[in-house]
């Protein structure tokens, strides 16, 4: 919000331009040696600067932002000289992509030096910070620092509120504000190509002003920004301070970074003659200020000089600048590549990456490439993953930053991974669209994933908790790899849901990512399983993966569809994320073996020698039930091979949806009700013939088709397995009608007695007690013994 084109009126101190007693020192005459002192920059009339100044609101996002950290407790004050270190190099970075196409828009002569400069002032108690980078114009001072909050700022200040760790502001995006840690008053001094210079300042009191630059130093181009330091933060007024500083946070930035930094020097001066007779005795007494007889061999006698100590300024180079990429993967340290990590992720916490891959790629694309697993999913992985172009690669062309919004590089699944790409290959002097399309980029995507996918197997290959107990005897591992331990499940747990993904959209690499699939099974009790795990302990028989799906392992685990699968000793998959239904219809296969949903039509556990005699004896029954199912979308009824103790389930068409993904569709919001339909998977229900309640009903349709009672308990089975499939009910009222009449049947209450008006009539039992306990309720309205289910009788035995 602009507050006032001019100023003049105003009496907010927070335009006052420096007085003149009051002035900044800039950074002019950077780089000549005669730059001793601060050069004083002209005096400006109050007058003029205030005509200039406009003032404005901070957004009310940015202000509350300020505020916390204004007030911050947060002892690690440090964190605000790598935040603007990283916006100088941010720009500095900037102004080289530019250069690429254009040369002239780095200027001449000392604007042409990418570098940042550090400069301290103790008397007036300021640290400024000046880069030759791209610059600000005034807009974007404005809406840069201060009226155009980030998406990550409200994100931030929620982040701040609940943990009070500020050591993450650079990842939110608004690092600049981290200054004010140290510092109540700052300027931010900037010239862009395309404008004038400006100022920009504020005291961060909910407002600040921005004038037009006529009283600094010209900056040539880039920023400046000055720190007025609290008078609690005189520590960054130390050199030593600055250097441990830019040494600890800084150590990989790209261009050099240099202090102006006091050094004691020996300098010789001449001796007044009037003075060398004192002099003469003191000198001689230290060995360092040694008199010096000037007497020349040609006898001519010349002035007499001494060495005397002077304290000197001068810029010293902080950082060593070779990019830890370009070294061999073998000179470099862990720590290095820890400490590298955090500066490209911007996350400074003390955890270390997961994992890292540093590889050189050689042949026709020439490139180098660092990889890393980071330690922790972003909080926003996997929200709007189709629509958002997260990239997390930074590219570089010949030691160029180019873009770290190349989303070409890496495929979305892997956009969790951090890292940079520097290509030898890719042209330098062409525009980024033109870069997107270069033929190479294709070469270098496929060798990164391929790395990338090497680096994830890895982990799980050092992990000592992946080599399961039926392995354990052949491998026999010490306690050596004790820091790996548990570190697949960590990834699996941050990252599983990526792999998914990849195995959804990237076919070329299925196989390998199912590799890295991990899950729990009715045998893995409680730990997470592989495919190759699962298929080394397959029965010999057995030809398909087995699996099933939905919301949860515990409500897996009671799946009437497991019964005999587990009383065979077969292995079931639990599938319980909603992407697995999506992933199952891309992963169709695994090293040769098929995967079979055992709650769909297809399952084959091996023949039962009465399979062919059970289904003529129930000819009948199924016959007429299919008959009675007729409107209800059932496509057939059948006898079941996969029931022991439930009288019946409802299965579903292989290509159809699961009953699982039907529920799945049915939350989302916005789901099609027309596809639904179409969508909807052919349904079969499947009888037990060795339950009591089936029996029944065979004996009972064979002497009366037409009875209604028959029919009434015939139509509450197949809804009561419905819900037991884990389909949702389309008619709840129907249902909960029918169970009501079996409860009276089974308490011998007549079948037309109504609920007496006027009377609550809550006495009546709630249909979720009814669904429990319904096989018996319907055995007790068959009026049959509850006796068990007679034992499948199977010559196949395990052989199957
Ligand atoms: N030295 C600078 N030169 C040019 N522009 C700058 C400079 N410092 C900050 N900016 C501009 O101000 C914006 C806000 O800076 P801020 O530090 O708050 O966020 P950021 O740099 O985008 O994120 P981060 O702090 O994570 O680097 C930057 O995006 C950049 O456009």
């Amino acid at each position: 919000t602009k507050l006032h084109a001019n100023a003049e009126e105003s009496s907010d101190d927070v335009t006052d331009p420096p007085k003149v007693e009051e002035k900044i020192g800039g950074h002019g005459g950077l780089s000549t040696d005669s730059d001793v002192v601060h050069r004083e920059s002209e005096s400006m009339s109050k007058k003029t600067l205030r005509s200039n100044a406009e003032k404005f609101e901070f957004q009310a996002e940015v202000s509350r932002l300020m505020d916390i950290i204004i007030n911050s407790l947060y002892s690690n004050k440090d964190i605000f000289l790598r935040e603007l270190i990283s916006n100088a190099s941010d720009a500095l970075d900037k102004i080289r992509f530019l250069a690429l196409t254009d040369k002239d828009v780095l200027g001449e002569g000392d604007t042409a030096k990418l570098e940042i400069q550090i400069k301290l002032d103790k008397a007036k108690k300021i640290l400024s910070i000046r880069d030759r980078g791209i610059g600000m114009t005034k807009e974007d001072l404005i809406k840069n620092l201060g009226t155009i909050a980030k998406s990550g700022t409200s994100a931030f200040v929620e982040k701040m509120q609940s943990s009070g760790d500020l050591n993450l502001i650079g990842q939110f995006g608004v690092g600049f504000y981290s200054a004010y840690l140290v510092a109540d008053y700052i300027e931010v001094i900037s010239k862009h190509n395309d404008d004038s210079q400006y100022v920009w300042e504020s005291k961060a009191n909910g407002k600040f002003a921005v004038s037009e630059d006529t009283w600094n130093e010209p900056l040539g181009r880039g920023t400046e920004i000055r720190l007025h330091l609290r008078d609690e933060a005189g520590e960054y007024l130390e050199e030593s301070k600055l250097k441990e500083l830019v040494k600890r946070y800084s150590e990989f930035i790209n261009f050099p970074i240099s202090l102006w930094a006091s050094k004691e020097v020996e300098t010789e001066v001449p001796v007044e003659e009037d003075e060398s007779a004192d002099e003469e005795t003191e000198t001689t007494s230290t060995e360092e200020e040694k008199e010096e007889d000037a007497e020349e061999e040609d006898g001519e006698k010349k002035q007499k000089t001494k060495k005397v100590k002077e304290t000197v300024y001068e810029w010293e180079l902080l950082n060593d600048v070779k990019a830890i990429w370009l070294r061999s993967p073998k000179e470099v340290t862990e720590e290095e590549y820890t400490k590298f990590y955090h500066s490209l992720s911007k996350d400074f916490t003390d955890e270390k990456p997961m994992a890292w891959s540093h590889f050189n790629a050689e042949g026709d694309v020439e490139f180098k490439a660092v990889l890393y697993v980071p330690p922790k999913a972003p909080h926003d992985l996997y929200e709007s993953y189709y629509n958002s172009n997260k990239a997390n690669l930074k590219l570089y062309v010949r030691r160029v930053f180019i873009s770290d919004e190349f989303d070409e590089l890496l495929p979305k699944y892997l956009s969790f991974l951090k890292g940079l790409v520097d290509s030898d290959t890719l042209p330098l002097n062409v525009s980024r669209e033109m870069l997107q399309q270069h033929s190479s980029l294709k070469t270098i995507k496929k060798k990164l994933i391929r790395k990338a996918l090497d680096m994830i197997r890895k982990l799980a290959e050092e992990d000592p908790d992946e080599i399961h107990d039926d392995e354990k005897k052949d491998v026999e591992k010490s306690g050596e790899n004790d820091e790996k331990k548990g570190q697949y499940t960590k990834f699996w747990n941050e990252f599983g849901k990526s792999v998914k993904l990849g195995i959804i959209e990237d076919a070329a690499n299925r196989n390998r990512l199912a590799k890295l699939l991990r899950f729990e099974t009715t045998k893995s009790d409680g730990k997470l399983t592989s495919l190759d795990q699962y298929i080394k302990r397959m029965k010999k028989s057995q030809k398909d993966i087995f699996y099933i799906t939905g919301s949860s392992k515990e409500q897996l685990e009671k799946s009437p569809f497991l019964e005999r699968l587990i009383k065979k000793g077969y292995e079931v998959i639990f599938f319980t994320d909603p992407v697995d239904e999506y992933l199952m219809q891309y992963l169709m296969d695994y090293e040769d073996k098929k995967f079979q949903n055992v709650s769909k039509e297809g399952l084959k556990v091996g023949k039962d020698s009465k399979d062919k005699e059970l289904k003529e004896a129930f000819k009948e029954l199924t016959k007429w039930w299919k008959g009675n199912l007729a409107s209800e979308n059932v496509d057939d009824v059948k006898i079941s091979n996969r029931l022991a103790d439930t009288p019946c389930v409802v299965v579903t068409s292989k290509f159809g949806w699961s009953a699982n993904m039907e529920r799945i569709m049915q939350s989302q919001t916005l789901s099609d009700a027309n596809k639904q339909a179409y969508m909807r998977g052919k349904r079969v229900l499947e009888i037990n013939p060795r339950h009591p309640i089936i029996k029944e009903l065979k004996d009972r349709i064979a002497s009366d088709p037409e009875d209604e009672s028959v029919k009434e308990t015939a139509q509450l089975m197949y809804q009561t397995a419905l819900i037991e499939s884990g389909f949702i009910l389309t008619d709840p009222k129907d249902f909960a009608a029918r169970i009501y009449n079996s409860v009276k049947s089974g308490l011998n209450i007549s079948p037309d007695a109504v609920a007496d008006e006027e009377i609550e009539a809550a006495e009546e039992p709630e249909t979720s007690e009814a669904t429990e306990t319904k096989s018996d309720d319907l055995a007790g309205g068959l009026n049959i013994e509850a006796e068990p289910v007679e034992q499948q009788e199977e010559n196949t035995k395990d052989e199957l």
